[in-house]
This record gives C-alpha cells, sequence and structure tokens, in this order.
C-alpha cells in the first residue's frame, strides 16, 4: 500500500467550502453569502483608493525585499496598537504592550494561542462564545488549549442572551481564558451594548478570567475606528491586562495580504520585553519572518495623516452600503408580505447578519434559489446588492412563510 493510503478525504471547510459549491452553480442568479468578503453594489471585490495610493508611494520609495524581524514592520506594529488603544492609551505609553506582526487575524490569533499554551499560568482552557468563528476552535486546539463556550447568542430573539451570558461566564473557573469578539460578532451580527460591556468586565475580573479579544472588524462594524474599538479600550481602562488578535483584511480590505498584529497588555516594560522574546522564539520556527509588503501598504495608510483620513471615509462607506443592504432587505421582505419578525436583521452589526434560518431552509434556498450561505443559516451581507437585494428577500421569504 501507498505510504499515505491512511489519509482519508476531509470535509470541505464549513466556509470556504461554501464559495466552492458557489463557482460550480451555474444559474445566473445565484448569490454567494458565504465567506465574510466585502463587494461593491455591483457584486465586484473592492480594492480600496487608499490602498492603491499606498502602493503607488510604496513604489517610488524602490524599497528593498530584505527580510522582516520576526516581529515584523515596526512602523505598522506601532500604529497597530495606536489604532486598537488610542492615542491616549496609558499602557501604549509606558510600553507595556508587545505588538507583534501576525499572519492576518488567523495568525494573529495562532501565535497568541501559542504563547498562551506554553506561558499562561492559569488554567489553559478558553472559552469561547456560543456560537463563534468555526476557525477559533482548531486554531485553539492546535496550540493545545481546550476549548469551552458560554452562552451568547439567543435564538428565540436573535439577540444577545445577557442573562445566560452573565450566568455562564459567572461560574466559568478561575483564571481560564476567555475569548471576547471586540464587534461583529461572527457568525450572529449580535454584539453586546455598552453598559453590558461594563458589566461583562465586571464578570471577567470577578472570576479572574484573561481577556483575549479577536478584532477583525475595527471601523468595518458601526464605520467608525473608536466606536468599533471601544469595549476593547474599556477592559483597558478597567486594568484588564488582555491580548488581541487583530487583521485589516476586512477594514482595509487586504484580505490575501494577510495583514494584522497580536498585541499582549503587561505590567511593565520589562515585563513587555520577556514576553516579546518568548514570542520570537514561538513565531521563529513556526515561519519565521511575516511578510512584507501588506503591512507596508496598512503602515503607509495608518501613518500618512491624508492616506489615513481618506481609508477613514472609505471604510465607513463599506459598513454604510452594508447597512443600507441590511434595511433594505427588511423593507423587501415586508414588501414580499412576510409575517416574520425581520428586526434583528437592522439589529445585527458588521459583516454577518444570522438570519434565523434552519438547515432545511437553507439547504432549500440555496437549491431553488441559488442563494449560498453557511449552514448555520449566516449571510455575509457584503454579498447583497440593489440589485439582487429582492431576489434574496423573495427567496427567504418563500422558503421561510
Ligand atoms: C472573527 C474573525 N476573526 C478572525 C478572522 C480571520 O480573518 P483573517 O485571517 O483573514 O484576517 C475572521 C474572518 N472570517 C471570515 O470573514 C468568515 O467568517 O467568513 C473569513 O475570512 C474566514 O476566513 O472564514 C473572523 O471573522
Amino acid at each position: 500500500s501507498s505510504i499515505w493510503s491512511n489519509v482519508e478525504m476531509g470535509p470541505p471547510d464549513a466556509i470556504l467550502g461554501v464559495s466552492e459549491a458557489f463557482k460550480k452553480d451555474k444559474s445566473p442568479n445565484k448569490m454567494n453569502l458565504g465567506v465574510g468578503a466585502y463587494r461593491d453594489d455591483n457584486g465586484k471585490p473592492y480594492v480600496l483608493p487608499s490602498v492603491r495610493k499606498a502602493e503607488d508611494i510604496i513604489r517610488s520609495k524602490n524599497l528593498d525585499k530584505e527580510y522582516l524581524g520576526i516581529t515584523g514592520l515596526a512602523e505598522f506594529t506601532k500604529a497597530s496598537a495606536i489604532l486598537a488603544f488610542g492615542d491616549n492609551c496609558d499602557a501604549i505609553k509606558n510600553k507595556r504592550n508587545v505588538t507583534a506582526q501576525g499572519i492576518s487575524g488567523t495568525g494573529s490569533l495562532r501565535i497568541g494561542a501559542n504563547f498562551l499554551s506554553k506561558f499562561y499560568p492559569g488554567v489553559k482552557e478558553v472559552w469561547l462564545p456560543k456560537p463563534s468563528w468555526g476557525n477559533h476552535t482548531p486554531i485553539f486546539k492546535h496550540a493545545g488549549i481546550e476549548v469551552k463556550q458560554y452562552r451568547y447568542y439567543d435564538p428565540s430573539t436573535c439577540g444577545f442572551d445577557a442573562k445566560g451570558a452573565y450566568e455562564d461566564i459567572s461560574k466559568i473557573p478561575e483564571n481560564s481564558i476567555i475569548l471576547l469578539h471586540a464587534c461583529a460578532h461572527n457568525p450572529t451580527g449580535v454584539d453586546p451594548k455598552p453598559d453590558q460591556w461594563k458589566e461583562l468586565s465586571q464578570i471577567i475580573k470577578s472570576r479572574k478570567l484573561f481577556p483575549f479579544f479577536d478584532m477583525a472588524y475595527q471601523g468595518f462594524a458601526s464605520g467608525n475606528i473608536d466606536n468599533d474599538a471601544a469595549a476593547v479600550r474599556m477592559f483597558v481602562n478597567e486594568g484588564h491586562n488582555i491580548a488581541l488578535a487583530q487583521s485589516y483584511a476586512k477594514n482595509m480590505g487586504l484580505y490575501g495580504e494577510r495583514v494584522g498584529a497580536f498585541t499582549l497588555i503587561c505590567e511593565s516594560e520589562e515585563e513587555a520585553k520577556r514576553c516579546e522574546s518568548q514570542l520570537k522564539i514561538i513565531i521563529r520556527p513556526m515561519y519565521s519572518n511575516p511578510p512584507l509588503s501588506g503591512p507596508r501598504i496598512a503602515s503607509t495608510i495608518l501613518n500618512t495623516a491624508e492616506l489615513r483620513s481618506q481609508w477613514l471615509t472609505e471604510v465607513k462607506g463599506m459598513a454604510d452600503r452594508i447597512i443600507t443592504m441590511r434595511s433594505q432587505l427588511v423593507e423587501n421582505l415586508k414588501k414580499e408580505g412576510s409575517s416574520h419578525n425581520w428586526q434583528h436583521i437592522t439589529d445585527q452589526i458588521g459583516m454577518f447578519c444570522f438570519t434565523g434560518l434552519k438547515p432545511d431552509q437553507v439547504a432549500r434556498i440555496t437549491e431553488e434559489f441559488s442563494v449560498y450561505l453557511t449552514k448555520d443559516g449566516r449571510i455575509s451581507v457584503a454579498g447583497i446588492s440593489s440589485k439582487n437585494n429582492a431576489y434574496l428577500a423573495h427567496a427567504i421569504h418563500t422558503v421561510s412563510k
């Protein structure tokens, strides 16, 4: 028998597999509402003009292609920490942060998970919201951290299960790790309100839990980078020394450039230096040093005043288009005569909408209308345009009446 005869065919990725099926569909009305990637109102991928301008600036500098250091491009990681924590964050001013460039959000989560697996002195279990981004579980498991869940989503309201979350988090064993989506929760689009974040901060402090924030949509959720980072900043101000994974895939449209950062807020600059040295020892045998071109783009945008403000209008433009698609979809569902309450479609925020469609309704809408979405009923709102919004409303109404 051949050397790999024991290797079984694995299942397609729950999210990326939807795009593969979409590509095979010949229907002229097909809609890909699977992967969380922004499309403009013509359904086309969108390269931000500020990104194109940054590329022109970089090209004119004729830079070399030398290796970056293990923790990446310093002008990128410094700017990334300021974007996340704000200009007047004491922890950043006192250099209590270690910020390393990661391979987008996934890679930043992964080096963080590996660091925690090796050095976290508490309970090596991470508590994810139920449901969470599908990739969170294998990222932590592959790093040797067990995964548990706390109640987060209430199917009866398609909203935040505050009571359930508070109850479950109050029972998490002390010194465990808790993962929090900073904004635009994936897959539900449901975010706690500011007063609910305050309550979560209190409970998490009382249980001595270690907060690991995943911020993959800063600016993309509300259209405002400060609003979207409010929970992260409030936690740091309340004294939590958090970990943070950032992604620039969505808010700068740098998907395939793989631009991200991992931050650890430490007790002191001296502790940050020790943690940085160990983070480098983890990264070096993993991929040695991170990619060059993406962080140069992000750093040029973040560190060039007029490009930064142009970028802010562009990311708000993306957020606004998504918000418009949500309200148009609710309007069109009303026009279809749907008797359901679709308020959650506009209450939810960010890239995704948890429609509440059941697996059999998801199967039907794909089969009969070539609308592609994940089995859990999550749709990527960016896949909707003013041209196919009514079609989608008709399809949803037909399978849900
Ligand atoms: C909460 C969350 N965290 C991290 C990431 C990582 O993203 P990246 O490594 O590309 O920076 C995603 C992307 N999730 C998806 O948008 C999605 O759920 O469709 C998609 O890109 C994916 O990879 O699944 C995410 O939704």
